[in-house]
């Protein structure tokens, strides 16, 4: 899916809701446990409840992989059930990659190849040629880590080298990359006090905003300095809404959920275009 197509979806929708489909066994409706695939029947559930109401889904691999090859082929499933029944919806892997080049070649491969998502989360941390292997596919959104929700987030990122802090100078040195257009950034939403400074150095670019609900993230703080002309932000929710519910109704209290969170996000969008 490319930019314009994400655009017209917000527009449409009156939606920049990113559903993130963290997957804990512990969590999900005992009743489908007894289903063949739990994941996945969770997951279809939630989707089918809530798509008009979000533009995007995010799977975070580390819920699938916790559960070996069950959990993968679950992952599967679910990003081939968006792509064939809502292939408008940008999907993102939540994988946060990065390796040697040849390495993050085979990672983008796995995610945005044969995965098929539109997009996969990438640490910076190894710099240029561990994340230039990602930008190299077209059509396919890189989404890398410059100021992350949790608390720990600063420890590194908010170091200052040359009177700067890491998260500016890893955003600015980004915008050089080779087909730095494919570029998004991942900020905290409890991080809403630094969206002036961030948009500053990238105006245009989608911010994915995890953090709001379950970590305590405002969404009006971060609207603030966070949007653009074109929206410009993905705000994340994911265990505030998927867990909204405990019994067999579980999809029609996320749907209750995701559809609070939509409305004030179409009052947002209503007083800002
Ligand atoms: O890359 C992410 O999505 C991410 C970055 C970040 O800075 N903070 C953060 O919480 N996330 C992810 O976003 C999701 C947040 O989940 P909830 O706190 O349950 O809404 C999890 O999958 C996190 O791994």
């Amino acid at each position: 899916m490319n930019r314009q197509e994400l655009i017209a979806q917000i527009q449409q929708k009156k939606s920049f809701l990113c559903i993130g489909l963290d997957i804990d066994l512990a969590k999900i409706p005992t009743h489908l446990l007894a289903e063949e695939d739990p994941i996945f029947e969770f997951n279809k559930q939630i989707i089918d409840a809530t798509h008009h109401l979000a533009v995007s889904y995010k799977p975070n691999t580390a819920f699938y992989e916790a559960y070996g090859i069950k959990g993968w082929q679950a992952l599967e499933k679910t990003i081939d059930y968006i792509n064939t029944n809502y292939p408008e919806l940008f999907t993102i892997a939540d994988a946060k990659r990065g390796d040697i080049g040849n390495t993050s070649t085979m990672y983008a491969k796995a995610f945005l190849e044969d995965l098929n998502f539109d997009s996969v989360t990438v640490a910076p941390y190894m710099g240029s040629d561990s994340v230039e292997p990602f930008l190299a596919f077209e059509n396919k959104n890189t989404i890398l880590l410059a100021l992350t929700s949790n608390k720990g987030g600063v420890d590194f990122q908010g170091l200052k080298t040359e009177n700067e802090e890491l998260y500016k100078k890893v955003l600015k040195t980004a915008l050089t990359w080779k087909n730095s257009e494919n570029l998004m950034f991942v900020v905290g939403a409890t991080k809403a006090e630094y969206f002036e400074d961030i948009r500053k150095i990238v105006p245009n670019h989608f911010l994915l905003v995890p953090g709001v609900g379950a970590q305590g993230g405002n969404l009006h703080d971060v609207c603030k300095y966070g949007l653009t002309k074109d929206c410009g932000l993905l705000i994340n929710s994911s265990r505030g809404i998927i867990y909204a519910g405990t019994n067999e109704n579980f999809a029609q209290e996320a749907q209750k959920e995701a559809l609070k969170l939509q409305q004030e996000m179409a009052t947002i969008l209503d007083s800002s275009w």
